[in-house]
């Protein structure tokens, strides 16, 4: 089943002076369920097309829908997770959480059930009266990740959630993230600069061109990695060969970018 649907979506930024191009042209589905990966070189619109879908922004041109409605704005739908977590400092874990089921209308027993389930799950039930600069960057994710999910939305938009956080915890976070989406049955769009987070995490790795970002590439993932957690799916000789794979089919198109400066350097 098609959750959602992007056709011919562009994205410019206009300003008095000049246009920016960011996107031309996406037309992609993702099916109910679905865990994609979007790659690409820095600055090619990666997070310019979560924050269309996640309707905080207009496409210039195209159309966006989510179970075959156009998306207009933001909706309970959808969640959304930045790469800083944004918590507020003066409330606590659960204040943080149950604020956003408050803003949403949705603070019956049901989800308050569910959050305190979630916050269990992610192991921090005894950091609920605890204020977020008392926690690790890892347990502010984690908080994160729960006040996301609480409202219960079925697609999730993640933006480098992983990138501001040691390398062991990220490793953590991958496990945590992937199990809940599992579990819960949600659908996945994540930004990441890691081929191979991407390639332990996701069914579909979508690389985008270089700005103004058009869809170069679609990798299927294979079923050895896709049947595996993350941390060993790192870790299968599948994933090294086709990182090398994805890596050629990115430097292909860029050969101006900082990555490929950094690999000839
Ligand atoms: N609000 C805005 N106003 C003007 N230009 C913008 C705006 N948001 C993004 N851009 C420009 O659009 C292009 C795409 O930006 P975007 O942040 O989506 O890229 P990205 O692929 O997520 O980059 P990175 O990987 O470095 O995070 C960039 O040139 C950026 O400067």
């Amino acid at each position: 089943m098609t959750l959602l649907e992007l056709q011919q979506v562009s994205k410019s930024f206009l300003s008095p002076t000049s246009e920016t191009k960011a996107l031309a042209n996406i037309t992609a589905t993702i099916q109910a369920e679905e865990f994609v990966s979007l790659i690409g070189p820095s600055g090619c619109g990666k997070s310019t097309l979560l924050s269309l879908i996640a309707g905080m922004t207009q496409a210039t041109a195209g159309s966006i829908s989510l179970y075959g409605k156009p998306i207009t704005g933001p909706s309970k739908e959808v969640g959304y997770m930045l790469q800083q977590d944004y918590l507020f400092p003066w409330l606590t874990v659960w204040e943080n959480i149950m604020l956003g089921l408050t803003l949403q209308h949705m603070q019956d027993e049901k989800h308050v059930v569910f959050a305190e389930n979630l916050l269990q799950d992610v192991y921090l039930s005894d950091k609920k009266d605890v204020y977020p600069d008392n926690l690790s960057g890892g347990m502010k994710q984690r908080v994160a990740l729960i006040r996301m999910l609480t409202s219960n939305p079925s697609l999730l938009l993640l933006d480098e959630p992983f990138s501001a956080i040691d390398h062991q915890t990220k490793l953590q976070l991958e496990q945590t993230v992937a199990s809940i989406v599992k579990q819960h049955k949600k659908t996945t769009l994540l930004v990441t600069h890691d081929i191979l987070e991407a390639l332990a995490m996701s069914d579909r790795i979508i690389l985008l061109s270089r700005r103004p970002g058009t869809i170069q590439k679609i990798f299927d993932v294979p079923e050895s990695l896709r049947s595996l957690p993350p941390l060993e799916a790192r870790l299968h000789p599948d994933a090294h060969s086709l990182f090398t794979v994805v890596w050629k089919e990115m430097m292909q198109d860029d050969n101006t970018s900082s990555i490929s400066k950094e690999a000839r350097s």
